[in-house]
């Protein structure tokens, strides 16, 4: 299938790898949150602001429905793409997706001094992600094809990782002939 996703928390990597993995694979990288931005003229926060955290996530799903048709594209989700039932049956039929699975302490380590993620603007965020990565880190799970350890290695490395399982997927894992 012509079709990458990637998936997992906010500060997981999904844009950074994605990006690279694309670019690798003569595919074409688009980031869902950018779309959203795009299409919409304004930032995250703001759509959190006038629209609340439903019409955001009204808004996601819409693009996920879209990208998900087309061809050739390595596609970065947002993190709480998963919620919603829908979007993980779509998400699951229409294309291979990898969970980028990294610890809550790297997350947190790789997110504190980010303002652009309104889901950690309260007053202990760091407690925020270690709820969020537990309430759903099984639903990455219940939606990924291929899971990598996203939280040592550098970027490079684990995009290897990824296609390598990639192409294992393809053929088969490779046995030793006797
Ligand atoms: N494998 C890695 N090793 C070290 N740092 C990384 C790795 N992957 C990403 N990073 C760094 O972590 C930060 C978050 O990465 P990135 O923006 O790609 O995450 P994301 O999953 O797209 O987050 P969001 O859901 O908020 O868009 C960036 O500063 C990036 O440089
Ligand atoms: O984890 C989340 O729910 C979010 C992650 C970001 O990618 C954005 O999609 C938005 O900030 C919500
Ligand atoms: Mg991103």
């Amino acid at each position: 299938m012509d079709r990458i996703v990637l998936i997992g928390m906010m500060g997981a990597g999904k844009t950074t790898i994605g990006k690279e993995l694309a670019r690798r694979s003569g595919m074409r990288f688009v980031d869902c949150d950018h779309e959203i931005e795009a299409r919409t003229g304004v930032k995250i926060p703001t759509i959190f602001e006038i629209e609340g955290e439903e019409g955001f996530r009204r808004r996601e799903s819409q693009v996920i429905d879209e990208l998900t048709s087309c061809d050739g594209l390595v596609i970065a989700t947002g993190g709480g793409a998963v919620l919603d039932p829908g979007n993980r049956a779509l998400l699951a039929e229409r294309a291979v997706v990898i969970y980028l699975n990294v610890p809550p302490q790297v997350l947190w380590e790789r997110t504190r001094h980010d303002r652009n993620r309104p889901l950690l603007q309260v007053p202990n965020p760091r407690e925020r992600i270690f709820a969020l990565h537990r309430q759903r880190d099984p639903l990455y799970r219940e939606v990924a094809h291929i899971i990598v350890d996203g939280g040592r290695g550098n970027p490079g490395a684990m995009v290897r990782q990824i296609q390598k399982a990639l192409e294992n997927r393809r053929t088969g894992p490779c046995t030793p002939s006797t």
